[in-house]
């Protein structure tokens, strides 16, 4: 970027504060210390808890079994399995009968008693899993127009099951665009028409798409959900509601631990001016991935996130442009011998971030996988340069091309320093050409990367202290209206997803381990969309996060 051309209004410069400290009030932390008592005393699993949950698996896993690949059922079970979270557990099967749907795609969807449902159902499961088949299956719902038959808009499952599908599109697929059009009219249209709980879960599609949604939290939706169809497996909503608890209990615990840490850094009276969000960056953490086996990634993810976030707001709001300075060279750095150079407030902050990447470096020396650690400090360093990128765009008074802003704004997105940290927590499975694709910032990345990015522009417009990717739009297309870069910029969005969309099927550049790498991308993504959607529920967390997280993280499932 060039930063010397003419200042812009909002410059810095412009108004002569570029050494002077600014502060936003941000709302306090909505939980304190909240999750403190949350200690093993609460949160172990009991023994007859674990038995139960034992003998529920083996008879789902049995359902499975006994369900013939050729059935019906066997489609709408692995959507029922998959939707209330405990996919997990079952794996194998899953991709077993999957594999038999794809191999037999073309001949099972042509079969008379295949209707839209089906066949939108089974497109939807089989690219989900990573398989390339093709939407020329919708065909046969269009009259001789070439419009969706008429006959649909009164299959109200039908018309959901067909716009989920669609939400797996690619670039080029017209046909899907036309269905995603014609349902969501048709669902809007719907929505006076019908029941209470039908119209709840249109809405609730609406807003967060099955495609779209963060695991855990759709898990809870889905319970709901099933728990109000007559016709759902008894066994299986038992299975998932227990399994759901079980895990709110070790996410709990973790968030137990890492609030401990939290209070020992005593932030809010040492930086008073950032935000406090220690729960709000778990819950990201544990959108990135919710099971058992990632606890430590979680609680690293957890940590380099509040560090982030306070680095966030030293660049955007409290820091003079000299600070900005020393403090990214001593990033560049890497070095405790360097914290006296700082000023005074950030020498306690460095030294924390030091210390985490320290604990993370440890951690993968427990696994002999230690010398993998600069990778992820790498990262850190990245991320940081681009923040100063920023801060001294914003002090030149330079608002530069789209196209320029997006390449500092897609690593200031966080993604990638954020699934470094997430492949550093994974354990044994982590791979040095893991690493290196993440390094290497390829499409799918890019499209999270985007989505971040963007989503947060836009809900931060008016009110970031920063520029954001509208500014650019407005300023590069002379005249154009604040709606006007709003839809554009969206369309970016939809491209990204396209773009995640393709680099997730088979067969992929991914390295080992692939479906994890691949969710650990996708998740980045959702967790923008649940809390960049409307506002920006991250930094404004007394609402809609704070009842996402009650829901998630505090109010367990009843169970028989
Ligand atoms: C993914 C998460 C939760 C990251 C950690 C905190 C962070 C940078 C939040 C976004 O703040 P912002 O809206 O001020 O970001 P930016 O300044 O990059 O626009």
């Amino acid at each position: 970027m060039d930063f010397h051309a003419s200042a812009a209004p909002f410059s810095r410069k412009s108004v002569g504060i570029e050494n002077v400290r600014r502060s936003v009030t941000y709302h306090p932390t909505v939980w304190g210390d909240y999750f403190l008592d949350y200690d093993s005393n609460l949160t172990d699993t009991l023994p007859h808890e674990e038995q139960k949950h034992q003998s529920l698996k083996e008879k789902v896993k049995q359902l499975l079994l006994d369900t013939p690949h050729d059935s019906l059922h066997i489609l709408d079970l692995i959507e029922a399995i998959q939707c209330l979270g405990v996919g997990y557990h079952f794996v194998t099967e899953i991709e077993k009968s999957l594999k038999y749907a794809y191999d037999t795609y073309i001949e099972s969807c042509g079969k008379q008693n295949n209707d839209f449902c089906t066949i939108a159902l089974r497109f939807r499961l089989l690219r989900q899993q990573g398989y390339y088949v093709s939407c020329d299956v919708f065909n046969k719902f269009k009259d001789h127009k070439g419009n969706f038959d008429e006959s649909l808009i009164s299959n109200v499952q039908g018309l959901l099951s067909l716009y989920e599908a669609t939400q797996l599109r690619v670039h080029g697929e017209e046909i899907l665009e036309e269905a995603l059009k014609f349902s969501t009219t048709q669902l809007n249209s719907l929505l006076l028409n019908v029941c209470n709980s039908l119209s709840t879960q249109i809405k609730e599609a609406l807003d967060i798409p099955i495609r779209k949604t963060v695991p855990r939290h759709g898990a809870k939706k889905f319970i709901s959900i099933c728990q109000e169809d007559e016709s759902h497996n008894e066994k299986l909503l038992n299975f998932a509601k227990l399994d759901f608890n079980l895990l709110q209990k070790m996410h709990q615990k973790e968030l137990s631990e890492v609030t401990t840490w939290w209070k020992a850094l005593e932030i809010e009276n040492k930086l008073p001016f950032a935000r406090d969000r220690l729960v709000e960056c778990y819950f990201w953490a544990l959108a990135t991935y919710f099971e058992p086996q990632y606890s430590i990634g979680r609680k690293m993810l957890t940590k380099v996130t509040t560090m982030i976030s306070i680095a966030d707001d030293i660049f955007d709001v409290y820091g003079t442009l000299d600070d900005l300075t020393l403090f990214t060279d001593a990033i560049e750095r890497w070095d405790f011998s360097v914290i006296d150079q700082l000023p005074t407030y950030m020498q306690h902050f460095y030294k924390a971030i030091l210390d985490v990447y320290v604990e993370i470096e440890e951690e993968m020396g427990k696994i002999e996988k230690s010398y993998l650690a600069h990778y992820v400090i790498e990262e850190k360093k990245r991320l940081i340069r681009s923040y100063f990128q920023e801060a001294k765009c914003v002090y030149s008074g330079y608002i530069p091309t789209l196209e320029e802003y997006l390449k500092v704004g897609k690593p200031s997105s966080t993604c990638l320093l954020l699934s470094a940290v997430a492949l550093a927590g994974i354990g044994e499975v982590v791979t040095k050409e893991a690493f290196e694709w993440v390094a290497s910032d390829p499409l799918i990345l890019q499209g999270s990367e985007i989505i971040g990015r963007i989503m947060n522009d836009m809900t931060g417009f008016g009110f970031e202290q920063k520029i954001t990717a509208v500014e650019c739009y407005m300023n590069q297309n002379k005249g154009a209206t604040k709606e006007e870069a709003f839809a554009e910029l969206q369309e970016l969005v939809t491209d990204a997803w396209k773009d995640i969309n393709e680099e997730c099927l088979h067969p992929t550049v991914v390295p080992t381990p692939k479906t994890l790498l691949l969710e650990i991308v996708d998740n980045y993504a959702r967790a923008t969309h649940l809390n960049y959607r409307n506002i920006d529920d991250y930094t404004n967390s007394e609402v809609n996060a704070k009842d996402v997280i009650t829901c998630v993280l505090v109010e367990p499932m009843t169970t028989p």
